[in-house]
């Protein structure tokens, strides 16, 4: 396995975690690290492969996420002074920051959208974390999770169903196939995470698997079940059920834990890699599992 957890550290030292006034903010990049230093990732830019992409690689990533990060405190401190009476007005007033945070991406990455849901889900995440502890609320996953979902209502109907705007890709896939995306998934206070990752993620970890492997299992877990739009952008329906269902076979193998696991994960990579397949949600995803790991009591 090439994770390195003294890669991670070193990355995270080298971006000065010092920068960020607030830990929510670092655990936000130490999220996004963890995620392209894990590996194998079938399909994704990872420390083995650019996955299905040609247009970047690691460093695209650690570009994308030194520029991008510097827009958490941000996220955090306009949840932090919104005030309760205003909490209606939690997406329309965070959405400028996130678009600004997307520019700064694009800059860094030369035009490249290395970051577009990332960005959404952890502005999101942490603008929530900033209004609940501005509130001295317990942090954990459910206040988190139910706090967005509620900021968040609505958001697939006014910006999708009733939207007949069919701009980007998310917009395309719901008129085509009723799949809500990034902001479904946010919606439901990432259902997904909470019901599929993060408890295997917790499985593995009670049972003494270190970090990365855990992560890896989490992940594959996640190819298995994430209505992923990158992967129908990609390759239809048909590319989102092979990924799908490849994996469920893994997950039935075992997955990680299985004396092959590593070699499956190699050539389910080769295979993705092989249809120009990438399940850029799912990596958002794993993502946000390590991210809300750190706040799960
Ligand atoms: C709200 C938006 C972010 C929605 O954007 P869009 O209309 O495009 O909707 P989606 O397609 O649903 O999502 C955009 C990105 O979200 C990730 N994603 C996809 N499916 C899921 C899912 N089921 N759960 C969670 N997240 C999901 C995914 O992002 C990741 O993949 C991208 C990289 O992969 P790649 O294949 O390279 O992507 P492309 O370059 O686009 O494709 P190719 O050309 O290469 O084939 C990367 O973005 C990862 O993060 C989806 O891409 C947006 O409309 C919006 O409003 N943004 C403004 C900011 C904002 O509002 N912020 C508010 C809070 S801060
Ligand atoms: N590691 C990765 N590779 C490709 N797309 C991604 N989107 C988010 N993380 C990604």
């Amino acid at each position: 396995m090439n994770y390195s957890t003294k890669q991670v550290a070193l990355l995270a030292n080298e971006l000065n975690l010092s920068n960020f006034q607030h830990y929510p903010s670092q655990l936000a990049l130490q999220a996004l690290l963890k995620e392209v230093c894990l590996s194998p990732k079938p399909g994704l830019v990872d420390m083995m492969n650019n996955g299905s992409h040609r247009d970047m690689n690691f460093n695209t990533f650690i570009a994308s996420i030194k520029a991008i990060s510097q827009w958490f405190d941000d996220f955090y401190l306009y949840g932090y002074r919104l005030k309760p009476q205003h909490q209606s007005n939690f997406l329309t007033g965070i959405r400028p920051i996130g678009l600004a945070c997307e520019q700064a991406m694009y800059q860094a990455t030369n035009g490249v959208n290395t970051h577009k849901g990332g960005i959404f889900a952890f502005g999101l995440l942490l603008g929530v974390i900033g209004y609940l502890q501005q509130q001295q609320k317990h942090l954990n996953v459910e206040v988190i999770c139910n706090t967005l979902a509620t900021f968040c209502h609505g958001i697939v109907d006014n910006e999708l169903a009733r939207s007949n705007s069919a701009q980007t890709m998310g917009e395309q896939l719901f008129i085509r196939h009723r799949l809500s995306g990034a902001r479904g998934e946010a919606e439901s206070g990432y259902a997904t995470v909470r019901q599929i990752s993060l408890p295997i993620y917790h499985q593995m970890q009670l049972a003494g698997f270190d970090e990365e492997t855990s992560l890896l299992q989490a992940m594959l877990h996640l190819l298995a079940f994430n209505q992923d739009t990158n992967l129908v952008s990609r390759g239809g329906l048909e590319g989102l059920h092979f990924v799908q269902n490849t994996a469920q076979k893994l997950v039935k193998l075992g997955g990680i834990t299985h004396q092959n696991g590593d070699n499956h994960l190699i050539e389910f990579d080769q295979q993705l890699i092989a249809r120009n397949l990438s399940p850029g949600g799912s990596a958002d995803l794993i993502a946000i599992t390590w991210f809300l790991a750190q706040y799960q009591y």
